[in-house]
């Protein structure tokens, strides 16, 4: 390609000198809003220390349909909701990284979900990912045939994260698997959608068999995440807290 543009990070190869601006990129960050994800930002600039140059401020790299934050090392990025906005923003990432020649970075989704058997609060590092029918592997059509890539997480990164887990957090911090649903109301069990078809009987037997194969919270980008990043052999993890125990009811507080 004489130039490849990253259209919805609104940056290409003849525009943007990616080398420049990324190359130093070793953790890409990211996480459904881009409110979060500029906290995050600010967050990560105060924990390593960051000193932007006199008189700058942070500023949105991006301003289309994601939001993107660099502090050193740190790419911070809205991905939005669901498996097609996190899918278009990795293809996009994982291009920016080869362009920028970053070597080995690392991804994060770092997260809200709905747990399973676990309190609100609770922190899930997810050590194997699942559809809503308990399918290891992202299945998206291709060019007419339906193509399967393993859902497959950094098993010794789940570990180092579990490992900076302090006894003294206000919170518990666990492993465990996470089921990825394409819809957050009858994709993920809910009574309070628009429409019900099913009882709370069929709701509560679909969340305990979960429960049963070892899921212990609900979102809706961990499949293509971990399947995405596994075939292009960037290590990823996925961690994401709990805002209540979909075992005890489907709305969360304010
Ligand atoms: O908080 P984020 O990162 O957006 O993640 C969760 O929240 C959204 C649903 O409210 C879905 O995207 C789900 O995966
Ligand atoms: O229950 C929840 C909470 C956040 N995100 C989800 O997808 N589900």
């Amino acid at each position: 390609m004489g130039q490849d543009i990253l259209y919805h990070l609104a940056m290409g190869t003849e525009s943007h000198n990616l080398v420049e601006m990324f190359g130093d990129v070793k953790f890409v960050c990211m996480g459904g809003t881009p409110q979060r994800m500029e906290n995050f930002a600010h967050y990560v600039m105060k924990e390593i220390d960051f000193n932007l140059p006199i008189g700058a401020t942070l500023i949105d790299l991006s301003q289309y349909r994601y939001s993107m934050y660099k502090v050193g090392p740190v790419l911070s990025i809205s991905h939005g909701m669901g498996i097609s906005s996190i899918g278009i923003l990795l293809h996009e990432i994982i291009k920016l990284m080869f362009h920028a020649k970053v070597k080995n970075p690392i991804f994060f989704r770092i997260g809200t979900s709905g747990g399973v058997g676990v309190k609100g609060g609770t922190v899930v590092i997810s050590d194997t990912a699942c559809d809503e029918l308990l399918n290891n592997y992202y299945e998206t059509p291709i060019v007419g045939n339906l193509v399967k890539r393993p859902a497959i997480l950094d098993q010794s990164l789940v570990q180092e994260l579990k490992a900076l887990a302090d006894p003294e957090d206000p919170y518990d911090v666990v492993t465990g698997g996470t089921m990825c649903a394409n819809d957050f109301y009858e994709g993920q069990g809910r009574l309070d959608g628009a429409f019900c078809n099913y009882s709370e009987k069929d709701k509560m037997d679909y969340l305990k068999k979960l429960q049963n194969h070892g899921v212990k919270n609900i979102e809706m980008e961990v499949v293509p995440f971990a399947a995405m990043t596994h075939h292009a052999g960037i290590r990823a993890a996925v961690v994401c807290v709990t805002f209540l125990d979909r075992l005890k009811g489907d709305q969360r507080k304010w």
